[in-house]
């Protein structure tokens, strides 16, 4: 059970003077239970591979494979396969539009034929996961929520699909700080507790460095880095910064402090990490 991209090249409107190659001989593997994050500047093609996990957009060329079924085919497997992938958009708070917060988190679970009880389950669950209190949110009206609530309930909408893997791109633009912690704390939890794959795009690599177990950059429509995300720190700066982006800053500033003679251990990801990590260094130490 995996998603498989192989040599898949895309190309937006082919023969036509705004033809656009927006990513190129992509390989890559994501396998159950992974939290990948893909990263990289504007216009690098994360969206454009993302699209492609649950046949959005069908390579140009190569082939994308989800547990085993080409998307491209045109058959009953194809379309079931579709639906084991999740995908939130970025702003998916746009595509809200039943009455009420039950009705459109239900939306998505009806259209599978799925029994009323078992809605409601799935409804009640998927509020949970996003911090939303079923009986005080289930008749409000989504369009009177504020920003960061209407996103949970069109957030909710694709968990109540219950998908094997989750494509969220950028799913905290637009939010105060706040609210992006509050995403992607929901985001985590929901991982761990289902073991749900999660794909996050993001322009932000502190994001995804607190959360991914593996992170792919991309850099003009190829993978330029692979690997976890002390991996990639440690040994991809270059890379890292030539794909336009930046590496976390508690790593950045840890490797200035190595830099400058400190002995820090520099691969800490998070604020704790960073604090442990100088807190290691024996007083008045310096490395020559
Ligand atoms: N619908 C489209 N038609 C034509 N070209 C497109 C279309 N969507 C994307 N592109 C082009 O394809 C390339 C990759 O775009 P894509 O949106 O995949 O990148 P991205 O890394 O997700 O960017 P962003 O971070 O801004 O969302 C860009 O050059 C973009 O202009």
């Amino acid at each position: 059970m995996s998603i498989v991209f192989e040599n898949v090249t895309y190309t937006y409107m082919p023969g036509t003077p705004y033809q656009r190659t927006a990513i190129t001989n992509i390989n890559l593997t994501i396998l159950p239970g992974e939290f990948l994050g893909i990263i990289g500047h504007t216009g690098s093609g994360k969206s454009t591979l993302v699209q492609h996990m649950n046949g959005l957009i069908n390579p140009t060329a190569g082939k994308v494979l989800v547990n085993g079924v080409d998307l491209s085919e045109k058959s009953q497997a194809v379309k079931e396969t579709r639906r084991k992938v999740g995908m939130v958009f970025q702003y998916p708070e746009h595509q809200l539009f039943e009455e009420t917060v039950y009705e459109d988190i239900a939306f998505g679970p009806r259209n599978l034929g799925l029994a009323d009880e078992e809605v409601k389950r799935r409804v009640c669950r998927a509020m949970d996961f996003v911090g939303l209190d079923f009986e005080k949110f289930k008749k409000r009206s989504p369009f009177n929520l504020s920003g960061g609530q209407m996103r949970r309930v069109a957030i909710a909408g694709v968990i109540a699909l219950e998908p094997e893997y989750l494509a969220l791109d950028e799913p905290s633009a637009g939010l105060d700080p706040r609210g992006r912690d509050e995403i992607f704390g929901q985001v985590m939890k929901l991982h761990q507790a289902t073991g749900v794959t999660v794909i996050l795009v993001s322009h932000n690599m502190d994001d995804v460095a607190r959360m991914a177990n593996r992170i792919i950059v991309m850099n003009h429509g190829e993978i330029s880095l692979d690997g976890p995300p002390r991996e990639i720190f440690k040994s991809g700066r270059d890379k890292i910064h030539a794909a336009g982006v930046d590496v976390p800053p508690v790593t950045a500033l840890l490797n200035k402090l190595n830099e400058r003679g400190l002995p820090v251990n520099d691969d800490a990801l998070t604020v704790e990490e960073a604090v442990k990590s100088i807190l290691a260094v024996p007083r008045g130490q310096k490395k020559c």
